[in-house]
């Protein structure tokens, strides 16, 4: 017997979990060596004192109590679960297990109960649950639909396992329906994404992002972006995909769109070449005339540096920094600039004017970049070269004018005055010219004219010029003379190229020229008086008998 009690406490305190023998009135009769270790109580200090006097926390003191009654009086509720309060205050969730002992009359002598430490069990599964909870509110009430299908390598994707409410509601299917469907069925034929190389794509890296169209029972189209994550769920490989509806985003896209084409339209109308960069300088759009006028396409210059493209160079092949750019200091400065003449080179190396508009774009305050109207300005120029030159030539014969006759006496009488030259001025007007028009008409004497033209031309040098005044009145401007006699020598020339038979159609003509000379500084300072004064010689040369010259200083 006394074997057989220490053969039943060595089994009690070897085994793992908890036993604790109570009389009827719950005193404790055994604390196995477990008990002891959980509780910290030894099994001298709680051997004959009821089992609720230090083990029960105070809520639980009355329903263990009455639990144990029911016991007692034969009700032998197998399991239950109450927290133990150990020595040093800590609590543990006991799970017990209770069978009773009989006395000879049939009466609970004695309750055993096992029990088993439970607490981070009951910890791990609250915890559990929590999360569990929080995921299904986030699964059933987020702003995407959740699908989540099965996938074996190298097949077609398998039907739904699971889908959130919104889904449902979305696609207009019962959970129940899209568990008969895959991502096959939902998928928009036409615009749908290719399936099979998706599934690879996430079999091989786990996640895959893309936009698909769904289709809903009714056949609506819903555009959506998915972003699909392989995981395990229970040993087997599932794809949850997460759907975002992303119309709106399409639509606004598609307005965007419209509204740049519209854009394009309007502004290649206009013919000025349009251009826009971004914060960086690069290119982000460009309309049909700049690329005409550029010889770039728009998608060659791209995400480019477009001064680097096309604003780098000046007609003599020096290079402009990029921080003499009136479109990228527009991005720093935040100021429109206008600038009337610059130069532009084509994709094939050619230069052509451009006047151009660089304004700044602004968004919600900030800077994003800047755009440029330019227009190709050959045309004007040439334009405006031609006025000048009408301005400042003779239509007849193509010489200058008296305009620029004078601008360049201004500029001849500075230079001799500086270097203390001798500048020469010869007027010369031809003799009895208006018989010539009068006789064979005003035509053969526009021919002479510029016969005549021509011929004094190749009577000086190309330093020198020769001007039509007007008339049958020309001058001749001698910048640098070395000395006085050598406006003698051009003045004998002239007279005798003049001399010189003319042939104007089948009319032999013979002209003679008037010729007078005024000499810086001899003859004048100024050109208003170099000019009278040349003409006064001239006018002493025909009162003299035409057909030569004469010098102011010798009237
Ligand atoms: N064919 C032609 N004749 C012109 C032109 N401009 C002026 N004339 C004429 O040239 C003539 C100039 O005559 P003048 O210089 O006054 O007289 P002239 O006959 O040359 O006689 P002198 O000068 O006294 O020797 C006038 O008959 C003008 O009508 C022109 O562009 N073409």
């Amino acid at each position: 017997m006394e074997n057989e009690h220490s053969f039943i406490a060595a089994v009690l305190d070897t085994i793992g979990a908890l036993v604790v023998v109570l009389d009827r009135n719950g005193r404790v009769i055994r604390f196995n060596r477990q008990c002891e270790k959980l509780t910290g109580y030894s099994a001298a200090e709680m051997i004959g004192r009821p089992i609720w006097e230090r083990l029960l926390i105070p809520e639980e003191l009355q329903p263990v109590r009455s639990t144990f009654d029911r016991l007692v009086a034969g009700n032998f509720p197998s399991e239950f679960e109450n927290w133990w309060l150990t020595k040093n205050g800590a609590r543990r969730m006991i799970a017990w297990s209770n069978t009773a002992l009989l006395d000879a009359d049939g009466e609970v002598e004695f309750v055993i109960a096992t029990g088993i430490d439970v607490t981070e069990r009951r910890q791990i599964e609250a915890a559990l649950r929590d999360s569990e909870e929080r995921f299904r509110m986030l699964f059933n009430n987020g702003n995407d639909a959740i699908l989540v299908h099965p996938i074996s390598p190298g097949e077609m994707p398998g039907k739904f396992i699971e889908a959130n409410d919104l889904a449902c509601r979305r696609l207009d299917y019962s959970r129940e329906e899209l568990q008969q469907l895959s991502p096959l069925d939902i998928d928009d034929a036409v615009s749908a994404v290719d399936i099979p190389k998706i599934s690879r794509q996430i079999e091989v890296e786990g996640h895959a992002l893309f936009e698909s169209v769904h289709v809903a029972r009714d056949g609506r189209k819903i555009p959506v972006e998915i972003n699909a994550h392989r995981f395990e769920l229970k040993g087997r490989p599932v794809v949850l995909s997460i759907a975002r509806d992303i119309t709106e985003r399409k639509l606004a896209e598609a307005a965007l769109r419209e509204s740049e084409a519209k854009l394009r339209e309007i502004t290649s109308e206009l013919g000025d070449g349009i251009y826009v960069l971004d914060r960086n300088g690069q290119l982000t759009f460009m309309n049909k005339a700049a690329e005409h006028l550029l010889g770039w396409t728009e998608a060659e210059l791209l995400g480019q540096n477009a001064h680097e493209a096309f604003h780098y160079q000046k007609p003599d092949g020096s290079h402009v920094p990029v921080c003499d750019c009136p479109v990228y200091q527009s991005i720093h400065s935040g100021e429109t600039y206008r600038i009337l003449e610059d130069y532009f080179t084509c994709k094939d190396g050619t230069l052509f004017p451009v006047s151009f508009v660089a304004a700044p774009l602004h968004r919600g305050g900030e800077i994003t970049g800047s755009v440029a109207a330019f227009q190709d300005i050959t045309e004007r120029k040439q334009a405006e070269a031609r006025i000048h030159h009408m301005a400042h030539h003779d239509m007849l014969t193509g010489l200058p004018n008296r305009v620029l006759l004078a601008d360049r006496l201004v500029l001849a009488l500075a230079q001799a005055r500086r270097y203390g030259r001798l500048l020469t001025l010869i007027f010369l007007d031809l003799d009895h010219f208006k018989q010539i028009n009068d006789t064979l008409g005003h035509d053969v004497g526009d021919e002479l004219l510029k016969a005549v033209a021509a011929r004094l031309v190749e009577c000086v040098r190309e330093a020198d010029t020769v001007a039509r005044m007007g008339g049958d009145e020309f001058v001749i401007l001698l910048p640098e003379t070395a000395k006085a006699g050598d406006a003698e020598i051009v003045a004998r020339k002239v007279i005798e190229a003049v001399n010189l038979p003319l042939m104007i159609g089948s009319h032999e003509l013979h002209i003679t020229t008037s010729v007078g000379i005024a000499l810086y500084p001899r003859d004048g300072e100024e050109t208003q008086t170099l000019m009278k004064n040349a003409d006064t010689a001239m006018y002493r040369a025909k009162e003299s008998g035409r057909n030569g010259y004469q010098l102011y200083s010798q009237i």
